[in-house]
């Protein structure tokens, strides 16, 4: 054949494989991954200006209707010996503190109720060897009561400051330094009665997932437990993507791209074994591997991430990402150091507890701190007690 025949048809035969490319990717990722994903509100479809105003409606209203029936819950609940936690054992393998704080705004929502109905029916769940101790923390220090931790009493044991530690901590810090110092409170508090080997700390907008005992005793089973100041159990849904600058996580996302890539170029292979030449094949990797990676990513990792509840062997855990602290796992006796590197800072707005804690784990030489994917919790507050909240509380 002539050479001018051969370059024209390699040439036909790479064009063709251009427009397969765009073909297979106008209709993926403009007609397929729309359609599927515009109501999913993590993934870049979602349609914010047709869907956020009704759906955060809707999550507000479940929000209350679930507040209310805890209400009712704990308030017709009989005190029987099968509903009382309120007598603690010493030295438990495992102490949940969840910390609560009186409500102004949400108080409807009964965040604090509704938290230790879903712990109340865990702890039943797990029989007669119990999964953990629990103690609510009422952190409340002003003139006010706080109404549920009071509702709670006959069933957990609640505990307080004294009259005179309440008065000293009423002094005039700002509302960043006072959560830190409740939570210290908190954590030193629960570790002087109990003496627990492990502690988790809940605040009280953190509802604990059907698989939080089974994962956080996996977690403890591991030996990285042990040398980690503390092991985050929640972190925004909004903030798992990929495109957030988490090293561990380009590397995931890599891998799952050429992991689709192999698979479905192997497959090609298997089908049509003729067609599958060496330079096509790289080509086509790197193609593909391109187009899973831009697939998960729009679709949402958070949904990608679910996928991993189907075992607690599969829960990712890796370096610890910054905001937020809704649900930490302190192991050993890792709860005393925590509790003195924030006495040994000042929180204000933007210097948090959170960050506090974060900023630690990475300068202390020594100290390491790491997180969990999937969440451990879901976060139900709509109303932060901590800072300023807009009139209609929007899920994004
Ligand atoms: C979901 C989420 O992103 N939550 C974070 C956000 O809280 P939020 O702004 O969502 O506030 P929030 O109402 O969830 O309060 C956090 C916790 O602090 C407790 N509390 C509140 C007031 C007080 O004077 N004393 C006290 O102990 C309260 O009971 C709750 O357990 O910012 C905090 C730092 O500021 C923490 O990092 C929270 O994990």
């Amino acid at each position: 054949m002539p050479r001018w025949k051969t370059l024209f048809s390699q040439h036909l035969r790479r064009s063709n494989t251009v427009t397969q490319a765009l073909v297979l990717s106008v209709i993926t990722f403009c007609v397929i991954l729309p359609l599927c994903c515009h109501r999913l509100l993590y993934s870049y479809y979602f349609i914010k200006t047709m869907y956020l105003d009704s759906m955060s409606e809707e999550v507000l209203h479940e929000g209350l209707v679930r507040g209310q029936d805890a209400l009712q819950f704990w308030q017709s609940t009989s005190t029987t010996a099968s509903s009382r936690f309120s007598d603690i054992a010493q030295n438990p393998e495992l102490l949940v503190i969840v910390v609560s704080v009186q409500r102004n705004e949400g108080r409807d929502f009964h965040y604090l109720l509704q938290v230790m109905q879903q712990m109340s029916g865990l702890l039943e769940s797990c029989g007669s060897q119990r999964c953990a101790e629990v103690l609510v923390c009422d952190v409340e220090s002003g003139p006010q009561e706080n109404q549920d931790a009071k509702i709670l009493e006959d069933y957990f044991k609640v505990i307080r400051r004294s009259s005179l530690e309440k008065r000293r901590n009423r002094d005039s810090v700002n509302t960043f330094e006072r959560e830190k110092r409740d939570y210290v409170f908190c954590l030193r508090k629960g570790w002087e009665l109990v003496q627990p080997k492990n502690i988790v700390v809940l605040e009280d907008d953190a509802l604990p997932k059907q698989d939080f005992f089974t994962v956080v005793k996996h977690l403890l089973s591991r030996t990285f437990a042990f040398q980690t100041l503390y092991v985050k159990l929640y972190h925004p849904e909004r903030l798992q993507r990929y495109w957030n600058p988490e090293p561990y996580r380009i590397l995931e996302w890599v891998g799952l791209g050429l992991v689709g890539a192999t698979a479905l170029l192997l497959s090609f292979s298997y089908w049509n074994p003729c067609s599958f030449s060496f330079t096509l094949s790289v080509t086509h990797l790197l193609f593909f591997t391109l187009y899973f990676m831009a697939a998960i990513e729009l679709l949402g990792r958070h949904y990608l991430l679910e996928v991993r509840r189907f075992s607690p062997q599969l829960y990712a855990v890796s370096p610890a990402t910054e905001c937020c602290t809704p649900a930490m796992l302190f192991p050993g006796n890792s709860s005393l150091r925590a509790a003195e590197y924030l006495d040994g800072s000042f929180c204000v707005k933007g210097n948090a507890k959170d960050i506090v804690l974060y900023q630690m784990a990475r300068t202390i030489p020594g100290e390491r701190a790491h997180s969990v994917e999937p969440n451990l919790i879901t976060h139900i507050g709509a109303f932060s007690s901590v800072r300023g909240n807009p009139l209609k509380p929007r899920l994004l």
